[in-house]
């Protein structure tokens, strides 16, 4: 099965839209390892794609919208990355990471590094706005410098043309795709942007 990891350059970079569009592209399942706070991205993404697709149930849902870390050391959990196991399924998988790739899991480990645990190549989403040039050139920077399998930038929201123009120039990654400034997200307009994406 062909994995996928979906990261962003921060927290609401749009992860979760990008996933449920990805699921709907790729006819693929969609798994959330570490939720942490509700309303939960599996229940987003229940919402926003066909209901023959297939969504696994969390790695683990800690109740603090936080850190990780921080969420887990509120429940006294000793959160460590070797408990989360993929789930067992012959399709492709799209797997959302936490909020940007250094958010840490515990003292010593990132959500990043769930995407090496699980042999999944990197998807990063770019939300544009301004700052989030420097957010994305340091994500593709850390990603290349640890070895990382990347598949792909996806642009999200308002276009920026110039600053896509020199993120893809200078970092040599491909465009996956770009997703449009949407009045609602629902399952028609998460439909409207499957043309946009190129996986
Ligand atoms: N292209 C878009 N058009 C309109 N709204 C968007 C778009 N992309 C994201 N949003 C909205 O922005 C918010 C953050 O997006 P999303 O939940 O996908 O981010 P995330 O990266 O998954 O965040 P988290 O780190 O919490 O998992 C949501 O309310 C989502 O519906
Ligand atoms: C709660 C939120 N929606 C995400 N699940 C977690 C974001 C953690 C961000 C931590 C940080 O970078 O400071
Ligand atoms: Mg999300």
């Amino acid at each position: 099965m062909k994995k996928y990891f979906v990261t962003g350059i921060d927290t609401d970079s749009g992860k979760t839209v990008a996933s449920a569009i990805l699921v709907e592209k790729l006819k693929a399942d969609y798994w959330k390892p570490i939720q942490a706070g509700e309303p939960t991205d599996s229940d987003a993404v229940r919402r926003m794609v066909g209901s023959d697709k297939v969504i696994h149930p969390e790695g683990i849902v800690l109740a603090a919208p936080m850190s990780p870390h921080a969420a887990a050391k509120l429940e006294n959990i000793d959160l460590r990355a070797d408990q989360l196991k993929v789930p067992v399924t012959e399709n492709t998988l799209i797997i959302e990471g936490a909020g940007g790739l250094l958010v840490p899991i515990n003292d010593d480990e990132f959500v990043i590094n769930l995407a090496r645990q699980f042999d999944a190549e990197v998807i990063l989403v770019s939300r544009n706005y301004l700052g989030s040039i420097n957010h994305t050139m340091l994500s593709i920077s850390y990603l290349k410098d640890k070895g990382f399998n990347i598949a792909g930038i996806i642009f999200n929201d308002t276009p920026n043309p110039e600053t896509e123009r020199f993120i893809l120039q200078y970092s040599q990654l491909p465009c996956l795709g770009r997703i449009e400034p949407l009045t609602t997200v629902d399952p028609s307009t998460i439909q409207s942007q499957l043309k946009n994406i190129n996986l």
